[in-house]
């Protein structure tokens, strides 16, 4: 089986429910941004203090073409991957893609606590983060929005979610 790609804004849940999805379908799963830093040696924080949101994008894109190629995975991208280089092309092309939406309260209020880990948001106020995903958000959702399946992330418990989207993709390969 190709690839599922689990697609969305930064805190939509991705890492979380990808990793329970994976685990109830009984896949292997990949988190992209955690394969990177493997990879490299080094945290996506000083990835992108080396060579720049531009450099981080292409080795984004080198490695989600390279896992790519895995079968049988379940594969949580990062926030901004289906954004660049074509990749949601790719995606769609390679795999079943997934968009797992959230409102921007949702995401402001997960986001609050996990900055740090979040080059983009780091050094911002709550105020200016709020600000930033509204507008990133909208030029973000055409790109999103290309997925195969549309997941709204409610306050669901991340199990439950996961569950409800393995029955979604069941629904949706048995329309197609
Ligand atoms: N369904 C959920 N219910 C409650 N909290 C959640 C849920 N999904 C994720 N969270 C919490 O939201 C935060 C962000 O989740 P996660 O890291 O999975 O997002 P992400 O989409 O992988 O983000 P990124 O694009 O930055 O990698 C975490 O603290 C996680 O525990
Ligand atoms: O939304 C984004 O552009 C990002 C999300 C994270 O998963 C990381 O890939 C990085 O912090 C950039
Ligand atoms: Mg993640």
């Amino acid at each position: 089986m190709n690839p599922i790609f689990l697609i969305g804004y930064m805190g939509s849940g991705k890492s979380t429910v990808g990793r329970l999805l994976a685990k109830h379908l009984r896949l292997q799963f990949i988190d992209l941004d955690a394969w990177i830093e493997n990879r490299y040696r080094k945290s996506i924080h000083d990835l992108f203090a080396e060579y720049g949101e531009t450099g981080f994008r292409e080795i984004e894109h080198k490695n989600l073409i390279e896992i790519s190629e895995f079968q049988d995975v379940v594969v949580a991208t990062g926030g901004g991957a289906a954004c660049y280089h074509q990749n949601m092309e790719w995606m769609n092309a390679h795999g079943f893609t997934i968009y797992l939406s959230a409102s921007v309260d949702m995401l402001v209020d997960r986001l609050k606590t996990g900055k740090s880990k979040r080059p983009l948001i780091s050094q911002k106020s709550t105020a200016e983060m709020e600000r930033f995903i509204r507008e990133s958000l909208l030029q973000r959702e055409p790109y999103y929005r290309q997925a195969l399946l549309l997941i709204k992330s409610t306050s669901e418990a991340p199990e439950k979610l996961a569950e409800h989207i393995a029955e979604e993709i069941l629904r949706f390969e048995s329309r197609s």
